[in-house]
């Protein structure tokens, strides 16, 4: 284990009278010192260009409130492991201006690193130690004072509910226990942000539920969260503002609602038989249905998506019209958009990428 501890946090384990990283109180002094907090995260036009020159980050600009739940978004391959890892000082920027709870993430790695807790794709949890073994030996690289490390080691089973298997083996847990376990680790030190990368991949809902739980509570205890998703339902579940990022560079973001709304109208989904060639028909036939301006029309498993302002209005006289061109249309739902058909939008499906990223920014109105 090790490879998410800050490695300059081993030093100082016995120093008694300090029970949150210089680092983290520091950044507390500077907001003080300038009579604000500064935030979170900063971030100018961060470039990341791997040796191979694959261009993984492309010009991103964010900013992060103290006590935001923040989640990024995107499919594999959108830069967000990359993003996350600069901001962890875990990699170097290419090119632009990084500061993570105040703090240069070219200049002022280590206090970086002592300010935030972070948990990454791979486990760091050792699965030879028990769950208190490895909050522990988490407490003493983190450099939580002794007396302090069995009542923090207590606080976090309980509140990660483990402390029935405290005594227990990693090898022995769960994947959604293994991950509890994980998270814990990342807060031993109290940081006041803490990374969560993918946090709940693979998990089954339940035991994802359980960490959902688990994150609001530290949030709601005042940390802020970065989270990265591939989730969209976990992402509107938790997130209070959200970024979606695609091919290095961020192309929406707003609160979950705001970025619903900027799809636009309501979503019709049609159920029909007949197979991929009646649902091409289907999806044909409703683009160039009078009834809807800008419609965004998508075949799906089951049949056909139809987002547009006039879709409950008009929808049953496009069920008309499919029945009329001789298609059995067995299902029919008129929905508020989720985060699903944003994404959508913005990954392009039936519109021109370009053209739909600039709808979510608001940069054209539809
Ligand atoms: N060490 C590396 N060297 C070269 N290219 C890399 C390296 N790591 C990642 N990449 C590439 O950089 C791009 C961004 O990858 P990154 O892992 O940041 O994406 P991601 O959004 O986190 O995806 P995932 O959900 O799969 O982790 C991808 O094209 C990826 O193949």
């Amino acid at each position: 284990m090790g490879s998410n501890r800050p490695d300059g946090a081993a030093r100082g384990g016995d120093d008694e009278t300090r029970n949150r990283p210089d680092a983290a109180l520091e950044a507390d002094a500077r907001g003080q010192e300038r009579g604000r907090e500064p935030p979170a995260i900063d971030v100018d036009d961060l470039r990341l260009v791997y040796a191979d020159g694959t261009a993984a980050v492309s010009g991103v600009d964010l900013t992060v409130p103290e006590g935001e739940f923040f989640g990024f978004l995107g499919p594999n391959g959108a830069g967000k492991t990359t993003t996350i890892k600069v901001f962890a000082t875990l990699l170097s920027p290419t090119d632009g201006e990084v500061r993570v709870n105040g703090f240069d993430v070219q200049s002022e790695p280590r206090k970086i690193r002592e300010s935030i807790g972070y948990m990454a794709q791979e486990t760091s949890v050792d699965p030879e130690l028990t769950a208190e073994e490895n909050l522990k030996f988490a407490c003493e690289a983190y450099g939580v004072p002794r007396g302090e490390r069995a009542d923090r080691v207590a606080e976090l089973l309980d509140l990660v509910d483990l402390t029935d298997v405290a005594d227990k083996r990693a090898d022995e847990f769960s994947g959604g226990m293994k991950k509890r376990l994980d998270a814990a680790t990342a807060l031993v030190h109290r940081p006041p942000l803490v990374f969560l990368d993918e946090p709940t991949t693979g998990l089954d809902p339940k035991a994802r539920n359980r960490l959902w739980d688990y994150f609001r509570d530290i949030n709601d205890r005042g940390t802020t969260i970065f989270l990265t998703t591939q989730y969209l339902e976990e992402a509107d579940q938790l997130c209070d503002r959200l970024a979606v990022i695609l091919d290095g560079e961020i192309v929406a973001d707003g609160s979950p609602a705001a970025l619903k709304r900027r799809v636009g109208g309501e979503v019709l989904d049609l159920e029909l038989d007949g197979g991929r060639s009646a649902r091409d028909r289907a999806a044909e036939i409703a683009r160039e249905f009078d009834g809807f301006e800008d419609a965004t029309v998508t075949v799906t498993e089951e049949g056909v998506s139809v987002t547009a302002e006039a879709a409950r209005q008009r929808g049953t006289d496009l069920l008309v019209a499919l029945r009329d061109a001789g298609l059995t249309v067995t299902g029919f739902n008129v929905r508020s958009p989720t985060l699903d058909d944003v994404f959508l939008a913005i990954t392009g499906e039936g519109l021109e990428a370009d053209t739909e990223s600039e709808i979510l920014r608001g940069e054209v109105s539809r």
